[in-house]
């Protein structure tokens, strides 16, 4: 059995705090207390997973310190496992205090659930963790994957992505079993593009569902998606099949097509005339597509690739372009090879 720490308790750091309590030993740390009394006293997640019974077994622990101990406590360093389940703009923080904590010569494995690209400095998630660490290190688990149903114990799959073999089996042996299943893959690149620019297409499907454009409409727009997505992909350095698989075209069409999904919401009140404070408050929650459409959008003109629904989403979202317009400008398009 490994012992596993879970920092962020969210939908998400919960929902698979959950799923690995049923093999392994797991804490949950989660930045307000009265969350974590809330899951110890009721065995759920009234905020963010209600009406959703956790595993028995799992524990919460309000202090970060006692918390991140609880993996260290393992006797053998292979059955250590942390796993940073917090929004993106949370990584790098809380990267940094675990370093605080331990030595990096004397971490576990890691890995991390955040799906998006640092808004201050355009980095994915990998990046952001070699600039805290100074080196190469841990993995993402990504993919189509809504915490509701992970949490109801539903049957899902995922990838795990990491350079490093070890890391690799250490999220195979914490996730692979019950009713999710785990595949191994080396292009964390891919993974991590793929997870992060699917949210910002989710909000467009969202809006074009919203303004009831249509099925076929739909069907373009997650197909030309898919096509921005595999342009920067491919330009950042990630493998072409990697984009076919369920962190590429899997969470992507999930996504974009699943009311569970945050950023679809997102774009659905959009075609309400909404106003995206409005929206966000409604939410309570993370959409990271928001959050790192500008980024996307500053790295597409720097990279020079051509990603027009990117582009139209920031402008609907952070321009304040009325969708009417950015739709006739989609339209009016110059046709070209389909690539
Ligand atoms: N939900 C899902 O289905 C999936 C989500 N993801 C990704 O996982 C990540 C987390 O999403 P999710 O859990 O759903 O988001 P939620 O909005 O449900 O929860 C976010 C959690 O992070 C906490 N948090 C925010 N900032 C910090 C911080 N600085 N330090 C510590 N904790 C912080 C929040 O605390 P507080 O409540 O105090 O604000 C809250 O507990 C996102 O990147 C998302 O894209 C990936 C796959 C599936
Ligand atoms: O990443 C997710 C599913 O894989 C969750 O998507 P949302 O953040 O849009 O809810």
């Amino acid at each position: 059995m490994m012992k596993i720490t879970v920092f962020g308790a969210g939908a998400w750091g919960t929902a698979v705090a959950s799923h690995m309590a049923r093999c392994h030993q797991v804490v949950l740390w989660g930045r307000r207390a009265s969350d974590l009394d809330d899951i110890r006293s009721h065995g759920e997640n009234t905020r963010y997973l209600k009406g959703i019974p956790l595993a028995s077994g799992l524990q919460v622990e309000p202090d970060f310190e006692l918390a991140a101990r609880h993996a260290l406590s393992h006797p053998d360093p292979d059955q250590r496992l942390w796993v940073i389940g917090t929004p993106m703009g949370a990584l790098r923080s809380t990267l940094t205090q675990l370093l605080a904590i331990c030595p990096i010569d004397q971490w576990p494995s890691v890995v991390w659930l955040c799906k998006g690209f640092e808004s201050d400095t355009g980095l994915m998630p990998h990046q952001v963790v070699e600039s805290v660490l100074g080196q190469t290190y841990g993995g993402a688990l990504t993919g189509p994957s809504f915490a509701a149903e992970v949490a109801m114990g539903l049957p899902c799959a995922l990838t795990a992505a990491s350079a490093c073999p070890k890391t690799r089996q250490a999220i195979l042996a914490a996730a692979h079993h019950s009713s999710m299943r785990v595949y191994a893959l080396d292009d964390i690149i891919g993974a991590e593009v793929g997870g992060a620019v699917k949210n910002i297409m989710a909000v467009a499907t969202g809006i074009c569902d919203g303004l009831r454009l249509g099925l076929n409409a739909r069907a373009a727009l997650i197909t030309r998606g898919m096509a921005e997505i595999r342009r920067l992909a491919l330009s950042l350095g990630a493998q072409s099949e990697t984009l076919n698989g369920l962190s590429g075209f899997g969470d992507l069409i999930l996504t974009c097509t699943g009311d569970l999904s945050r950023n679809r919401r997102v774009g659905l009140m959009l075609a309400q005339g909404k106003s995206l404070s409005d929206i966000l408050a409604e939410l309570g929650q993370v959409a990271e597509g928001v959050r790192c459409v500008s980024v996307v959008t500053q790295l597409a003109q720097k990279l020079n690739i051509e990603m027009p629904i990117t582009e139209a989403v920031s402008a609907i979202v952070h321009d304040g372009k009325s969708i009417q317009a950015v739709l006739q400008d989609l339209l009016a398009r110059e046709s070209k090879l389909e690539s």
